[in-house]
């Protein structure tokens, strides 16, 4: 069949079996419910999985495959994973891009997610696509404006004014000719028809949900209410849009949460409890936000994991007043000495990730809404290239994306104390499912 059919076209390929409704994960009440029983999720962010699936040069299907059955066999039963990229000027950026400008998709990229979500199914994982970013490393909505606005796409890495690139970037949202873009490629994504296997996505139970961006924020630290009333709007339009096209599948916006809000719980909660958002996100970034020192882990440890704790039940707590399932969908720490490199050890990070593990395994076996946790982020085989740790086009992909040390935060299948972690907690969270 054609790969991957416009939407709304009559798919060329087979006819698709409706999965029964309960295949899907859907929410009931304060948490999900997939094939009949309560669904936790036990995740890893895999971001480039679609482009280890690609047939193309970039693509490595042997490795993918062994990677699903890796975090298959540690009872990983999901994967957060970007859906599309953008070609981009910016020098921290993944390359090959999805979108090589304005409706120009590459369709090996694009078979590469068709592949990996087939995979997926197989092993009875679901997957969590988030449809665009708010930071540079897929060009992301800095690119669209870059696009439609013309003005350059800056490297915060390179101009290290995370400020100035945050309230640019937010400009994305009222930008009518940005939105209607991306719309234009929700629609190539969410209309979708599987390469692989003949189906549609919006009829595969295999996906989970549908993100509108990876961290999308109203602004920098100092958003206006125009910027957050902005915000708002289009989190609820967006949602609301991909419903319209898609009747089966969650919709969630890919929030970092109060860190993502401007610090603003009126913000999270306004802009979260629209009816087309179906469940909360947040992510937990201990050494990014300057609550953990990796030069001074001993000194620091104490306040870090307070903050953590704080953070986490804060948000379960918003959940409970909102009434829907949040899940925690990215969390990480360094590797011990603040070091990239594969052969250091991880003692505190696996500290860190037991200490999360454990509060979200309370709270939820106390019938919280905190639906589960996907870590930050799934290295696996892949394997730093260069003596700076910096990604080249043609290097291994990894958990760490390309504006960031490859090594950072990625957990390497040699990590045995890291895994041995991860497969003890996704077994208790299994152990909830009824
Ligand atoms: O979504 C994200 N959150 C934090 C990750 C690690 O810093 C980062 O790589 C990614 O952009």
């Amino acid at each position: 069949a054609m790969a991957g059919l416009v939407s709304g076209a009559a798919s060329a390929a087979a006819p698709v079996s409706a999965a029964g409704k309960s295949e899907f994960v859907t929410v009931k009440k304060t948490h999900f419910a997939r094939k009949g029983k309560s669904y936790y999720i036990a995740g890893a962010n895999f971001w480039y999985g679609g482009y280890l699936g690609s047939p193309s040069g970039v693509g490595a299907r042997a490795r993918l495959l062994k990677e699903l059955d890796t975090m298959k066999a540690l009872g990983i039963n999901n994967v957060r994973v970007l859906a599309v990229s953008e070609k981009t000027e910016m020098t921290s950026a993944v390359r090959p891009a999805t979108t090589n400008g304005p409706g120009k998709y590459d369709e090996d990229l694009l078979a590469g997610l068709d592949f990996l979500v087939d995979e997926l199914g197989k092993r009875d994982m679901t997957v969590v696509l988030y449809l665009n970013n708010f930071w540079q490393w897929s060009g992301g909505m800095t690119q669209y404006l870059n696009w439609f606005e013309g003005s350059k796409a800056i490297d915060p890495n390179v101009t290290k004014d995370y400020d100035d690139y945050m309230a640019k970037t937010a400009r994305f949202y009222a930008n009518k000719d940005a939105q209607k873009e991306y719309r234009g490629t929700i629609r190539k994504i969410v209309g979708r028809v599987n390469s692989i296997n003949g189906k549609a996505y919006r009829d595969d139970p295999v996906i989970m949900s549908w993100q509108l961006a990876n961290e999308p924020r109203p602004g920098n630290g100092k958003a206006s209410d125009k910027e957050k009333a902005v915000y708002t709007g289009w989190i609820a339009e967006t949602a609301q849009y991909i419903h319209e096209l898609d009747k089966n599948h969650l919709v969630s916006s890919g929030s970092e949460g109060l860190a993502g809000s401007a610090q603003d719980a009126k913000l999270f909660m306004a802009s979260h409890s629209s009816k087309h958002i179906d469940y909360l996100t947040y992510h937990l970034w201990p050494k990014n936000w300057g609550w953990f020192d990796s030069a001074k882990p001993v000194e620091s440890w104490d306040g870090a994991i307070t903050k953590s704790r704080d953070y986490l039940n804060a948000h379960i707590d918003m959940a409970k007043t909102i009434g829907k399932p949040i899940v925690l969908e990215e969390f990480g720490l360094d590797r011990d000495g603040a070091s990239f490199d594969i052969k250091a050890s991880t003692k505190i990070r696996d500290r860190f990730y037991g200490e999360i593990f454990d509060l979200i395994q309370r709270r939820a076996a106390g019938g919280d809404p905190i639906a589960g946790w996907n870590f930050w982020a799934w290295g696996g085989a892949g394997r730093a290239a260069n003596a700076d740790y910096w990604w080249k086009q043609g290097n291994d992909f990894m958990g760490d994306p390309p504006q960031e040390e490859q090594g950072l935060y990625s957990v390497f299948d040699s990590d045995a104390s890291s895994l041995a972690l991860i497969k003890d907690h996704a077994g208790q969270l299994r152990s909830l499912q009824k």
